[in-house]
């Protein structure tokens, strides 16, 4: 039996109407059928099955409007996952672009709040004062509060990408940006990342802060030759005379549903380049603390958001100037049997396998390593030497990435102290499929955690 729940045309989408139904119970669908049609003030979709099945009960009626992303708005019989629908947009209003509905990542965040979901105790970073309120915060509001404070406090510091300033950002990370700082510090471009990347470089290098926000990660890679090339080794190529001080953020990783060239993690491709440094935060708070410490940086920084998680809510401390220190990494959860350690959106998931495992008896360490490069591997060993085993868990590919480098440094600082071969979760070594059932075959989650870990501990 599957659900099939109400899907986000936009990433800004809360509710629409559904207009239509072209099934009814007791039909069989096929794939690609079109099932309904859903309109919100901005578009109108028809909803394709992506599997075949027999509708077993209409959920919502026709007509219903207000109908939250996410509501199951019909039950289908057949395997889980199998008969997700595939949104597919339809004559988009004019005055209201879509870019990344049309770019075929429509259905992404809201999706998925409810499989990262926060930790229950978070343990609080020993620089932020113990009677400090802590507001809820999106982690897209941490990142624009980073970008606002940063740019307030410094007049060289200017944000440059694709809708970023009259559309608020393609995520809305740039929310009132381009009323308070203008046009010429919030500078919508064309779609050519190669250009304004390079133009970034090239303001960094005479003496402006820019950040570059990529509409996502995937599509910077029309720029990787401006970062790797350009921004990461000028330091080193002109003798230090040189310097780039530049962020380059955006969404990254696992989206849902929109196929393998808009759905992957970067962290290793970047993290193995000298001269630049790669942050991956989990939480709103390290989004804002760790964003103005990039923002602040003289070196070249990549900064990844995780495309699933900017509606998440979390604790933010309401203190004058929270900056967070690069290239540390931070003990989510305190255990004593296993060292786990993730980033981004796999803390998540870490914290949710460490839940699980405790109701079992299995005691883990979480260690969120927020930083890629440099990696904090004294954190890292500091907790193997205590627990003696070690699961690494990355959304990424497992050949040469995070989790392979983060082995190498306990193997070569702690080898005496591991009673275990350390385990890697990762992602399926293919592109990463679009059907929804092979697409949650591919990713890692806190299911793939927790075998991993029995299999350290048995
Ligand atoms: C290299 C790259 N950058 C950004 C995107 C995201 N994207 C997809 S469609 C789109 C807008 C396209 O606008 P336009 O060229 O005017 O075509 P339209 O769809 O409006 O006809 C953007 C920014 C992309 N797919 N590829």
């Amino acid at each position: 039996m599957t659900d099939i729940l109400m899907p986000a045309l936009s990433p800004t989408m809360e509710e629409g109407t559904l207009t239509k139904w072209h099934i009814k119970a007791g039909d069989v669908v096929s794939a690609g059928q079109v099932i309904a049609e859903i309109e919100t003030d901005k578009a109108t979709m028809e909803v394709e099955a992506v599997d075949e099945g027999e509708v077993l009960e209409i959920l919502v009626p026709e007509g219903s409007e207000n109908v939250k992303v996410n509501t199951p708005i019909a039950r289908l019989a057949g395997e889980d996952g199998a008969a997700a629908p595939a949104p597919k947009a339809d004559a988009p209003k004019a005055d209201a672009p879509l870019p990344i509905a049309t770019s075929g990542s429509g259905e992404t965040e809201e999706k998925t709040d409810d499989t990262a979901v926060g930790p229950k105790v978070q343990l609080r970073d020993p620089e932020i004062p113990a009677d400090a309120k802590l507001v809820k915060t999106t982690i897209r509001d941490a990142l624009r509060d980073a970008m606002a404070e940063e740019m307030r406090r410094d007049d060289r510091v200017f944000l440059i990408g694709e809708e970023v300033a009259q559309y608020q950002g393609a995520y809305k990370v740039s929310r009132e940006l381009l009323q308070e700082f203008g046009d010429k510090r919030v500078v919508d471009t064309p779609i050519t990342e190669h250009g304004f990347a390079g133009l970034g470089v090239g303001a960094a290098m005479a003496g402006l802060k820019p950040i570059v926000e990529f509409m996502t990660w995937n599509f910077g890679m029309q720029a990787i030759d401006h970062i790797i090339n350009s921004a990461a080794k000028t330091l080193y190529m002109s003798g230090g005379q040189i310097r780039a001080p530049i962020v380059f953020r955006g969404p990254n990783g696992a989206a849902s549903r929109v196929a393998a060239q808009h759905s992957q993690d970067y962290s290793a491709w970047y993290a193995q380049v000298p001269g630049l440094k790669v942050i991956a935060p989990y939480d709103a708070a390290d989004a804002k603390g760790l964003l103005k410490a990039a923002i602040r940086d003289p070196n070249p920084v990549v900064f990844l958001e995780h495309e699933m998680m900017y509606g998440l809510e979390f604790d933010v401390p309401d203190v004058e100037d929270y900056v967070v220190p690069i290239g540390k990494a931070k003990v989510r959860r305190e255990g004593t049997d296993v060292t786990i350690t993730a980033h981004s959106r796999m803390v998540g998931f870490a914290l949710q396998a460490a839940e699980k495992l405790a109701e079992e008896g299995i005691s883990c360490e979480v260690v969120d390593l927020r930083t890629l490069r440099p990696l904090d591997h004294e954190t890292i060993v500091e907790s193997v030497k205590k627990t003696n085993r070690l699961v690494s868990a990355e959304e990424g590919w497992g050949p040469m990435g995070v989790g392979a480098e983060v082995v190498a440094r306990v193997i070569e600082h702690a080898f005496d102290y591991l009673d275990a071969p350390p385990l890697r979760v990762h992602q399926e070594d293919v592109p990463l499929p679009y059907a929804a059932n092979l697409e949650v075959l591919s990713l890692p989650g806190a299911d793939k955690i927790i075998k991993a870990v029995k299999q350290v501990i048995a």
